[in-house]
This record gives structure tokens, C-alpha cells and sequence, in this order.
């Protein structure tokens, strides 16, 4: 498989080439060249496969010559290991229509494991055959922070420096990164809040000498790999749900985009899902833009579900990209535009096209809570705030077919935010006692790029 750029111009890479590079030297990000093709036939015989088998079929047309099919397999199986329940990504029934599927269940307790487990091997892989080395930049608003750094940590050929937004995370999420004291693990926390963060990043990725004087790359859902890793639970949950013969919807909590673009690259790929709902916080940028055509930025609200607090959703590019015909050039036009005015139009055909797929909506504080007071009442259940949203969503939404929320958080990593929605107090699991104990190391720096570039300078390893 071969990659290309959402804006045309950056060389064309094989797999290990777009894991390796993260983000595109042209400012774009990387797409797979076409969509493989799954037909009903090779969607039935996934059924009863395990988490494992399931991702090796659902992988190995992205991944290609990149590895052995027997590489890629050891990879799944290690990244997987680790988890606290055997099925992995597992489905739990709500009532007749709506199904949960749980993705928490790895070592930091959100979905972001589900990708990033498998990511911090497939570096370990590449980076062993050319004895190389990558300086890791990464902005978080918690999960995605937490994550890398437990998959990166003490491993060769990598150091990270991992953004976050000062006072704006959980205080398990921050925990969860800053007592991690492995020598190449750096965490920054900026006077700024996710978006900040995240422009940082792309910023030093577009400034060309100091991104190959680190060999700068990412493992935010700009790596096209961590979305190939995602799209996995998706044929998983169908699957158990009757495709290729029933069709499914999901309900996504979504702030990056990344998520709900594994969706659809799922169904891209043939499987028959129906509806892809976008659930939103306040935050409602993608809510304004799919239902209104109105993508323009506002400032940034703080909510109970923190990790969705974001305005400007890298992955929505992806979508701009395939929606426009895969033109390079009017992407990156389009684009250009979106940066210096913080605000685009969706052209009509673009927004036709997507309201074929996706249904939005942004929900509210109040429903949120009542949505986690529903799981907890009705079903016994103990959702997390990101997870309150999309179901709500997904409750609101009409029709008779399945529909999957996608539980993205475990409820403990937000156990004030779920308290005060349900009355339940959640625990956290053990894996993640002694975090409260545990010395915490991070630095505090302004949302400045010289001033971080001059720290991460400080600690990286230049390329020789
Ligand atoms: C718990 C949780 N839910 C949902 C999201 C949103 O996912 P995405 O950014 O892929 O849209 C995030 C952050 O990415 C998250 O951490
Ligand atoms: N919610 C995310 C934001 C970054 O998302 P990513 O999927 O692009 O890595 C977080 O928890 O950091």
C-alpha cells in the first residue's frame, strides 16, 4: 500500500515511511492510496476470529510489504497482551437497540491504547532494522499523552515530548503521564489550551530544518497508522452485531476527528455500517459544520469531558480530502484558507456528500449527566462523561439499527465529573493504584514555538 498527502505535493511513502514521518512534509497528512476492499465473503469469515486475527486481516492490506504477515501478527498479540480483558474491545448490551463497546480496558484506560500499544511496537520494528532514531512530539488533552508515553517509555530509538494544557486534564490523565520518569519521557504542559498545543506541534514539524535536525514524528492520529489501528474495533463490534448481514451504526464521542475517521474508513473498506454519528461537548465545530456547513473556530470552553475540548480537528482534513475528489491542490487550498481566516464554508456537494454518512450533534452538559444516569440506572452500567455524550447522542438519534457507542474512557479517569452526574463514586481499576503516591516531573512553558523548540533542543538527540 502507498501513501499520499492530503495536500499532493510530499513524497509518496510505503507504510514504515508514513509511521515514521507522522505528518506529511507538505503540511498534509498521509491517506492510504485507495481503500482495500472488503467484500461480505472476507466480512463473514471474520466472525469468531479473536481481537488479534480480526486486527492481522483488517491491517494487512495498509501495512502491505511493510511487514510479514507472521511481523504483524507478534506485533497485535504483544500490544494486546497487556489488557485487562481477554476479548479486548468488548460489547456490552444497553437495551434492544443501543450496545456500549468498551475500549478502555489497556493500561492507561481509554481508547487511545487500542492503537497506541501496537504503535509504540511498530516504531520498536522499524526503527531496530535501520538502527535509527525519532525525536516523538505530541499534544494531548490527556489520553493520547498517557497512552504513548506508556508505550514509549524506556524504549529504544525514541524520545517524547508530550504537550499538554496546563490545569485543563483530569488529574488521573496528568498523573498518568508525569510520574512516568524514564529518561526519554519529557512532559511540557503549556499556559494555553489543546488547540495551542496542537498548533505547536504542527508548527514544528512544519519548520523543516528543526523537524530533520530531530527527525521529528508523531503519534497523534496524524500517524495514519494509529487510524488503520482504530478502524479494527469497528469490523470487530459489526461483526459480533450480525455484518455482513445486519447493517450497524456507531456513536462516536469525537474532538480530533480521528475516531469517527476510522469509521469511515471502515466503511469505506465495505463494511455495512449505516450511520456514523459525530457527538460533540460544547465544543461544536464539527456539529456546525456537518449539520451547517459552517466550520469556523470559537474559543475553546472547558467541559467535563476535557479530552474532547477541542476546536480545530486535525482528522476533518482526511475527510475535506476524500469528500473533494482526493484533489491534492483544492485541499491544500482549502486548508490554507482554514488557517488564516479560522473559518471555511463546506461547499454544498461536500456537505451532501457527508450527510450520506454522518448524523451530528452536540450535546449539553445536562444531558450528558442524564445520559450516565441511564446507564448507571437502567443498566447498571458506570459510563465516563466522553462516553455520557455519545450515547446521548445516540439515544436521540431514530431508526431501528444497532447502534454502538463507542466507550471511550474508563468512568475512573473522571471520577468527580461522573459523581456528580450519577451519585456512583467510580473506582479506578488496580493496574492503576499508587498513582496518587507516585513523584511527578514536568515542566511548565509558554505556548511560545521558540521556547519550546529551545527546550525540546535542550534534551532531544540530534540526528548525527
Ligand atoms: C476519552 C476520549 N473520548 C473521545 C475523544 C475524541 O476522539 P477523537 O479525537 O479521535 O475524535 C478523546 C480524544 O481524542 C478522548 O480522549
Ligand atoms: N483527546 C485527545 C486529543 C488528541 O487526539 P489524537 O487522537 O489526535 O491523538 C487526547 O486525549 O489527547
Amino acid at each position: 500500500m502507498r501513501y499520499i498527502s492530503t495536500r499532493g505535493t510530499a513524497p509518496i511513502l510505503d507504510f514504515q515511511g508514513a509511521t515514521l514521518a507522522g505528518l506529511a512534509s507538505d503540511g498534509g497528512l498521509y491517506v492510504p492510496e485507495d481503500w482495500p476492499s472488503f467484500s461480505p465473503a472476507d466480512i463473514a469469515a471474520l466472525a469468531g476470529l479473536s481481537y488479534v486475527e480480526t486486527a492481522v486481516r483488517v491491517c494487512a492490506p495498509f501495512v502491505g510489504d511493510s511487514l510479514t504477515e507472521a511481523e504483524l501478527r507478534d506485533i497485535l498479540t504483544r500490544a494486546y497482551a497487556g489488557f485487562s480483558h481477554v476479548a479486548v474491545a468488548p460489547l456490552v448490551q444497553l437495551d434492544e437497540r443501543h450496545w456500549l463497546l468498551e475500549l478502555f480496558h489497556g493500561p492507561t484506560l481509554a481508547f487511545k491504547d487500542v492503537a497506541m500499544q501496537a504503535l509504540g511496537r511498530l516504531f520498536e520494528t522499524f526503527l531496530g532494522r535501520s538502527g535509527g532514531h525519532v525525536t516523538i512530539i505530541g499534544a494531548t488533552s490527556g489520553d493520547t499523552g498517557s497512552a504513548a508515553i506508556d508505550a514509549l517509555a524506556g524504549r529504544d530509538g525514541v524520545e517524547v515530548f508530550m504537550l499538554h494544557p496546563q490545569g485543563r486534564v483530569s488529574e488521573v490523565q496528568r498523573r498518568q503521564m508525569t510520574t512516568v520518569l524514564a529518561p526519554n519521557i519529557h512532559n511540557i504542559a503549556i499556559h494555553g489550551n489543546f488547540d495551542d498545543a496542537q498548533a505547536l506541534v504542527k508548527a514544528m514539524f512544519n519548520d523543516a530544518a528543526f523537524a530533520s535536525r530531530f527527525a521529528l514524528s508523531a503519534v497523534n492520529s496524524i500517524n495514519w497508522a494509529r487510524l488503520m489501528l482504530q478502524i479494527v474495533y469497528y469490523f470487530y463490534a459489526a461483526v459480533r452485531l450480525g455484518a455482513p448481514d445486519r447493517r450497524v451504526s456507531f456513536s462516536v464521542p469525537t474532538g480530533n476527528f480521528g475516531d469517527v475517521f476510522a469509521g469511515y474508513a471502515a466503511r469505506a473498506m465495505g463494511l455495512p455500517i449505516d450511520r456514523l454519528i459525530v457527538a460533540t461537548n460544547q465544543n461544536d465545530i464539527l456539529h456546525r459544520a456537518l449539520s451547517l456547513g459552517d466550520y469556523s473556530t470559537g474559543s475553546v470552553t472547558p467541559t467535563d469531558a476535557p479530552s474532547m475540548d477541542i476546536q480545530v480537528s486535525s482528522n476533518f482534513e482526511r475527510l475535506l480530502f476524500d469528500l473533494g475528489g482526493r484533489d491534492g491542490a483544492v485541499t491544500a487550498a482549502e486548508m490554507r484558507g482554514f488557517e488564516s481566516a479560522r473559518a471555511m464554508a463546506i461547499p454544498a456537494d461536500q456537505r451532501t456528500a457527508a450527510a450520506a454518512i454522518f448524523d451530528s450533534a452536540a450535546v449539553n452538559a445536562a444531558d450528558m449527566r442524564a445520559a450516565i444516569r441511564w446507564a448507571q440506572d437502567s443498566c447498571g452500567e458506570t459510563i465516563d462523561p466522553h462516553t455520557g455524550i455519545a450515547l446521548a447522542a445516540a439515544r436521540a438519534s431514530g431508526g431501528t439499527t444497532p447502534v454502538v457507542t463507542l466507550a471511550t474512557a474508563h468512568p475512573g479517569k473522571f471520577g468527580d465529573a461522573v459523581e456528580r452526574a450519577s451519585g456512583v463514586r467510580p473506582q479506578l481499576p488496580l493496574r492503576a493504584s499508587g498513582l496518587f503516591d507516585r513523584e511527578e516531573r514536568y515542566v511548565v512553558l509558554p505556548a511560545d514555538l521558540a521556547a519550546i523548540e529551545a527546550h525540546i533542543a535542550a534534551h532531544a538527540r540530534p540526528v548525527a
